[in-house]
Parts: C-alpha cells; sequence; structure tokens
C-alpha cells in the first residue's frame, strides 16, 4: 500500500542526512513532490498488469505479431536508479485470438512502474501474454541503460543490456525463434 504521507517523511529525512536544508525554497516542496512522482513511478506495484490482456478477439490471424520499440522506465531494485530502454513483445496467437496492439504497450508500463530488474520484467512481460493468451509462442526482448551503470559506480555510459524471454514455439522451434530474433533485433543501429 503506497503511503504518500510516509514517502513526504522519508524524503525530508534523506534531504537531512545528505546534508541539505529541507526548508530552503527550492527543496520545500520536494517531499510532496518527490512523494507524488513515485505514486506514478512506481504505480504498477499495486496492479496487475496482466489484466490488460483480458480483452481478445478472434481475427482469424495465426501468425506472428509484433510491437516493438515500446519506450519503457523502470526502477532498479538495487540503487532506486532509472533504467530505461525499449521492449518488443511478439507472439504466435492460438486460434486466432489476438489482443488490441496497445494492451502489450500497457503490460510493459505495468511491470516497469515498480521496484524491478530487467530480468523480472522481461520474464513477467513474457508470462503475462503466455498465461492471458495461451498463444503457440511469445518472445519477449528488453534493451536498456542503467544509470546505476552509467552515472555512477562502474560508469560505464552508452553501455545496453538486451534481455529476452522466450516461451512455446520461440523457444522450441529454431525457425520461428530466428524470425522473431531477427525481425526485433535486425533493424536496430
Ligand atoms: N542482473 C541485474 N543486475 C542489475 C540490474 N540493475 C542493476 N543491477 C546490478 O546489481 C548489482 C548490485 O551489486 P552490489 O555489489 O550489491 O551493489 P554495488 O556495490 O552498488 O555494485 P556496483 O554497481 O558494481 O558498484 C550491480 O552489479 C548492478 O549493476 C538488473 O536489472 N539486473
Ligand atoms: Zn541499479
Amino acid at each position: 500500500m503506497y503511503d504518500a504521507d510516509g514517502v513526504r517523511r522519508a524524503v525530508r529525512d534523506l534531504l537531512v542526512a545528505v546534508g541539505e536544508d529541507p526548508d530552503r525554497d527550492g527543496l520545500a516542496g520536494t517531499p510532496d513532490r518527490m512523494a507524488r512522482a513515485y505514486r506514478e513511478i512506481l504505480s504498477g506495484a499495486e496492479a496487475d498488469p496482466s489484466q490488460a490482456l483480458a480483452t481478445t478477439f478472434d481475427l482469424g490471424h495465426d501468425e506472428m505479431v509484433l510491437v516493438r520499440d515500446i519506450p519503457f522506465y523502470s526502477l532498479c531494485e538495487h540503487h532506486m536508479l532509472p533504467f530505461f530502454g525499449t521492449a518488443a513483445v511478439a507472439y504466435v496467437p492460438s486460434d486466432g485470438r489476438v489482443t488490441g496492439l496497445s494492451k502489450l504497450a500497457r503490460v510493459v508500463d505495468g511491470y516497469a512502474r515498480r521496484l524491478q530488474v530487467q530480468e523480472r520484467l522481461t520474464s513477467q512481460v513474457a508470462d503475462a501474454v503466455d498465461e492471458r493468451l495461451a498463444p503457440r509462442g511469445v518472445a519477449v526482448v528488453c534493451e536498456a541503460e542503467h544509470l546505476c551503470m552509467t552515472m555512477r559506480g562502474i560508469q560505464k555510459p552508452g553501455s545496453r543490456t538486451i534481455t529476452s524471454a522466450l516461451r512455446g514455439l520461440m523457444r522450441s522451434d529454431e525457425r520461428t525463434r530466428g524470425e522473431v530474433m531477427s525481425l526485433i533485433l535486425g533493424a536496430r543501429q
């Protein structure tokens, strides 16, 4: 349960702990701003993002559907610093049962808006599509920059992490896997 008052208090304490004056002009509203910002950024934690996939329809389409270049923003659970990039979600419908294209982006958003690691984000999206649509195969690929690796620590700006989660046909059938991976990764610079 998100506790906005608790976040305000904690941010005020944090400002003091880092040697700031929480009452100075620029900072007076910061605890409240951060409480509102975190409510938004972490809003996926209290949701079941897979519900977005409850709406399905029968289009009689049995070939692969791929939505790629879906931007996402998340917070790494180790440092609470942003990691952000793009996700691609592909599936091969069974019985022509498909979902709205925007719903795939909603699922990515929902699982990104919580304290995360990139691997879990990737597999949660794949599992949600797998469970809700019961497709013949699912592939999810996320590519992201982690600020904990670029603005601090090892400081490797420009380094990108790619994670994938494959289910069903996308995992077991070499040709399908090759096709989806080249569609997802092929056009990248
Ligand atoms: N596997 C994985 N690791 C992540 C992710 N986000 C951050 N990390 C890593 O989590 C690790 C935490 O390592 P620790 O040694 O506990 O923390 P640290 O001392 O801050 O580590 P450094 O970042 O190496 O300075 C680091 O190697 C991060 O790069 C993620 O999404 N997936
Ligand atoms: Zn981190």
